[in-house]
């Protein structure tokens, strides 16, 4: 079987190259073909694409969503019948002298009587699990665990871990375990902790952790550590590592937080570091793509039913009584959308993904008249993210962001809770709204039983990676988990798609109306197909493997949004 592993050329349009020596980018990334991966799946060797070999490398980037930048640090391997594995940076690849050692684990009590307990290094995770008999085999992540050599040796790692952006349930859980997995799994002694987010790299006292204590720490919501939006500099970040001999950065956090994770990977390149740096990916909102599902979506959506019984038992105890809850989402209504599915007591669901409009004939409005002349009550959830644009109309008001540069969203509920009250007084109709807004309450509370072994199998994975010497984003695909390249996590956002039929379950549960107009349905549609036929990466190898392998993006399981 044929493989190669592919780097992109450099490109000589004078204009970029001024960019790039005026941003300091790494001339090693661009210019230097590095050593063979160390766990290609198969015979492999390296291929250095010519610009002539792919003359539309500039429009393939412009189509997808990788910046040249970005193209520089992927590693591709092809096999065969459409194969395509994208690998993640190793130390390796510019280190290929780094000495390795046997993993301790060989010799663990608990884990030396695992039958094949170490990772065979051609296990690869496919994106896509849906095949017809003629599909390619398309696009593969390397499977995450212990490798049986390690590039650390127990005593060389001085571990640090940082939480950044919002709470999410389980963000203790992931601490403990990473602190208790490197010490009991790897003998790991030298654990930091980062106080408040990136910004704590430079303008805190690390904090040291140890097993016990972190020993309780999974019972408590939050993050012991602090968390922050904001000051995130690169630079001064790796100054840090660099000048306390870290050697390991475990970074848990959002979509957000993988980018600025990327941006600390490629600087410790440039510089030459040995240091793997492993993601967590956090979001309650479970708006991280590739993943089938982030840690604490399952607890916030188990939280928010107490939420959604009390805006039910509030409105059933009234006469025209409406319970409206509002649930995070900022983009991405999964938490809605399952709590509502959950729940069975709600109405009517909305989310960002889904437009809706208030007046006339199909609109709200008219459907909450209706809902109410039949049944006396109803209950609203609505994800924070949706109907922006219809406030944003109504209030004409400046748009603000936070510190992480997110848009500030206006209060929904709030708005909603208004429109209703206003309309019902014009038709003299008798009503009471119950408003319920349990948003900070479900984000700060710890996360259940299932995700916290969730959480303990992250922490498990992204320990291995980086004693293997990986750097990449750890999460589970097809319900396997994988080392993904931090750019595939951060390029795109999962979002709920409202052509797919979990959506359409959700209409049929509530037997809401669509709001959608023939418009709305058709440019829904246009996207799901612009997402399935965007290129996977700018490699520029071949059209036929990159479009084929690519259409899975769209139709990649995620137990989140995936088919059944
Ligand atoms: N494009 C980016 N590059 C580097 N750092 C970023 C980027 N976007 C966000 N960050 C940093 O990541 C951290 C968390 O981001 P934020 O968006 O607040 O939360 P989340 O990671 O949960 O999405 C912040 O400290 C922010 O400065
Ligand atoms: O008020 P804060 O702390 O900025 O957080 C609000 C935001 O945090 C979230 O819960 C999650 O956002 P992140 O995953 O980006 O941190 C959003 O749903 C919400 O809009
Ligand atoms: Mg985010």
């Amino acid at each position: 079987m044929e493989s190669s592993h592919i780097i992109l050329p450099p490109d000589d349009d004078e204009e970029e190259q001024r960019r790039r020596e005026e941003e300091d980018e790494d001339p090693w990334a661009r210019s230097v073909l590095p050593p063979a991966a160390p766990e290609l799946p198969f015979s492999a060797s390296c291929v250095r694409i010519s610009r002539d070999s792919y003359p539309n490398l500039r429009a393939l980037r412009n189509a997808s969503s990788v910046s040249l930048a970005d193209a520089a640090y992927v590693k591709i391997s092809e096999g065969d019948f459409g194969y395509v594995l994208d690998d993640v940076p190793h130390l390796a690849d510019y280190l290929p002298d780094a000495p390795t050692y046997p993993n301790p684990l060989q010799d663990h009590p608990a884990y030396s009587t695992v039958r094949q307990y170490f990772v065979n290094e051609d296990d690869n995770v496919p994106q896509k699990v849906v095949v017809q008999k003629n599909s390619r085999r398309g696009i593969h992540f390397r499977c995450a665990g212990p490798r049986q050599r390690v590039y650390f040796g127990s005593d060389e790692v001085k571990a640090c871990i940082v939480t950044c952006g919002g709470l999410c349930p389980g963000l203790n859980t992931v601490i403990r375990e990473l602190v208790c997995g490197l010490s009991h799994m790897y003998n790991v002694n030298k654990i930091y902790g980062i106080q408040n987010g990136y910004k704590g790299f430079y303008s805190s006292n690390y904090l040291t952790l140890t097993p016990k204590s972190v020993n309780d720490i999974h019972k408590r919501g939050g993050t012991i550590l602090g968390t922050s939006r904001g000051g995130h500099d690169t630079k001064k970040i790796v100054d840090n590592i660099q000048d306390r001999g870290i050697n390991q950065v475990y970074i848990i956090g959002g979509d957000g937080t993988q980018k600025g994770a990327y941006e600390i990977c490629k600087e410790i390149r440039k510089r030459g570091l040995k240091v793997s740096v492993a993601g967590i990916p956090k979001t309650i909102d479970n708006d991280i793509a590739i993943i089938d599902k982030s840690f604490g979506f399952d607890t916030a959506v188990e939280e928010a039913q107490r939420a959604i019984n009390s805006a039910h038992v509030e409105a059933c105890s009234a006469e025209n009584g409406i319970g409206l809850v509002k649930l995070m989402g900022r983009y991405s209504g999964f938490i809605a959308m399952y709590a509502t599915l959950a729940s069975r007591d709600v109405d009517c669901c909305l989310i960002p993904e889904s437009p809706f409009y208030m007046d006339g004939e199909g609109g709200l409005l008219q459907y909450i008249e209706k809902r109410l002349k039949e049944s006396k009550h109803m209950v609203i959830v609505v994800a924070e993210g949706a109907g922006q644009d219809l406030i944003a109309k109504s209030l004409a008001t400046s748009e603000q962001q936070d510190a992480s540069g997110n848009k500030l969203l206006l209060d929904i509920g709030l708005w909603l809770t208004h429109k209703i009250k206003d309309y019902f007084k014009i038709k003299k109709m008798e009503m009471t709204i119950k408003y319920i807004d349990p948003t900070y309450m479900i984000r700060a509370i710890p996360s259940n039983a299932s995700d916290n072994v969730y959480c303990t199998l992250l922490s498990h994975s992204a320990i291995h990676g980086a004693m293997a010497g990986y750097s990449c984003t750890v999460g589970i695909v097809n319900g396997r988990h994988a080392y993904i390249p931090f750019y595939r996590v951060t390029s795109t956002r999962n979002k709920v798609k409202i052509t797919d039929r979990m959506w359409a379950r959700l209409l049929s549960s509530t037997n809401q109306p669509s709001f959608l107009s023939p418009k709305d349905i058709d440019e829904a549609k246009e996207t799901d197909d612009r997402m399935a036929n965007r290129p996977p990466l700018p490699t520029g190898i071949s059209h036929h493997h990159a479009a084929s392998s690519f259409d899975q993006t769209a139709s990649s399981s995620s137990s989140t949004n995936g088919e059944t």
